[in-house]
C-alpha cells in the first residue's frame, strides 16, 4: 500500500499538475494508492503522523508531492517509525532535498520507478530545538537551519505579494533570486553567540549563519560543497560583517561553488552547534521561516529511509 500526501499550494500549483498526470498512470491504481491533500500548513504533518500510526506494517511508501516544506512536515511527523520510506515527488520551489539525495529522474517516470524498482536509502537527517519566547520539542530538518540574512530571504519569498504574477508566468525559479536581492538591499548584521562541538567560537556578529545537511540551498545553490546526508557531521557556514557588494558576489559565487574562498566566508564541520541572540533573528528551517532567539541543532542519531533512483 502507498499513502500520497500532496500540497495542492506547492510549486504555485506544479504540485496538483503532477499529481493529475500521476493518477492517469495505470501503476497508480494498481499499487493500491490512497490519496490525501493538504489545506494549510502543519497538515502534512498530522496526516502523515496518523498513516504512520495506522499503516507501518504495510505500507510500501508514503510519497510526498510538494515541496521541501511538506517533505519536513511529513518526516517530522513520521518521527516514530524511521524505517517506513519516504519518497519526494519534487514539485514545490525550491525542492533542494532532491538535488541533495541525487534523484535522476523526475515527474512521473519517477513515480514508476519507485512503484517498480523500490530503492531505499538510509541517510542521517538533522534535529533542531528551537527557543522563541520558550522551549519547543526536538524537530527534524532535511536541508538546512539558517540565522539572519538566510531567514530574511526565507521570509520575504513566503510573504511575497506577486505570488498571482509568479504561478501565472511560471516564474517560481526567480522567487528566491528577487527576494534574495531585497533582503540584501535592507540587510543588517545580527549579533550572537555560537558554540561548536562544545567550544565558544570567536566570531560574534555576521551576516547569517546557516547549518547544512547537504550542498543545496535556496532551489540549487551550492552553499554547503562539503555536507552530505552520509556523514555524521553538518557544515556549518559563517558569513561575517560584509559590504552589500560582496554579499551579492558571495551568492553569484555560490553557483559555481566559490564563495568559500571569500575572506569573510568560515566553513566549519561539526557534529552539534548552540546559537543564542539576545534579540528575537530572523531563522529559517527548509525554507520556512519564523524567528527565535536561542536554537540548539546537532546531527540526528538516528538514519531515515528515503527512496532514491
Ligand atoms: N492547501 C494548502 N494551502 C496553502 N498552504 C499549504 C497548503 N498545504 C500545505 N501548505 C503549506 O505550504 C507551505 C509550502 O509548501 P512547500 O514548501 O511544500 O512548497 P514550496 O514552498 O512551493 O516548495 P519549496 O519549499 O521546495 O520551495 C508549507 O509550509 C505548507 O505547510
Amino acid at each position: 500500500m502507498y499513502i500520497v500526501i500532496v500540497n495542492p499550494e506547492a510549486g504555485h500549483g506544479r504540485s496538483i499538475r503532477l499529481f493529475r498526470k500521476i493518477q492517469k498512470d495505470p501503476l497508480y491504481k494498481k499499487a493500491n494508492c490512497r490519496t490525501f491533500f493538504t489545506e494549510g500548513p502543519g497538515h502534512a504533518e498530522k496526516i502523515a503522523e496518523q498513516v504512520a500510526e495506522i499503516h507501518h506494517e504495510n505500507l510500501s511508501s508514503v510519497i510526498v508531492i510538494g515541496g521541501d516544506g511538506t517533505l519536513h512536515e511529513v518526516i517530522n511527523g513520521m518521527k516514530q517509525y524511521p524505517d517506513v520510506p519516504v519518497t519526494f515527488l519534487p514539485a514545490g520551489s525550491g525542492n533542494d532535498f532532491g538535488r541533495g539525495i541525487g534523484l535522476k529522474t523526475r515527474g512521473v517516470k519517477l513515480f514508476r520507478k519507485i512503484i517498480s524498482h523500490p530503492l531505499n536509502y538510509r541517510v542521517y537527517l538533522g534535529s533542531y530545538v528551537l527557543h522563541q519566547r520558550y522551549k519547543y520539542g526536538k524537530r527534524t530538518f532535511l536541508n538546512s537551519i539558517g540565522f539572519g540574512l538566510d531567514g530574511h530571504i526565507v521570509t520575504l519569498v513566503n510573504e511575497s505579494n506577486h505570488r498571482h504574477w509568479i504561478r501565472k508566468f511560471h516564474l517560481s525559479n526567480f522567487t528566491y533570486p528577487i527576494a534574495l536581492l531585497r533582503a540584501i538591499k535592507n540587510m543588517k548584521p545580527i549579533h550572537f553567540e555560537l558554540e561548536i562541538d562544545g567550544h565558544t567560537h570567536p566570531v560574534t556578529e555576521g551576516m547569517m549563519v546557516t547549518i547544512s545537511n547537504h550542498p543545496y540551498y535556496g532551489g540549487g545553490m551550492r552553499i554547503a560543497p562539503k555536507a552530505s546526508l552520509q556523514s555524521s557531521n553538518l557544515q556549518v557556514m559563517i558569513v561575517r560583517q560584509i559590504s552589500k557588494k560582496k554579499l551579492l558576489a558571495l551568492f553569484l559565487s555560490v553557483f559555481i561553488g566559490k564563495h568559500t574562498q571569500i575572506r569573510e566566508v568560515e566553513e566549519i564541520k561539526a557534529h552539534s552547534v548552540i546559537f543564542r541572540s539576545k534579540e528575537m533573528v530572523p531563522f529559517q528551517v527548509d525554507g520556512q521561516g519564523g524567528r527565535c532567539c536561542e536554537c540548539h541543532v546537532k546531527k540526528a542519531s538516528t538514519k531515515a529511509t528515503i527512496f532514491k533512483d
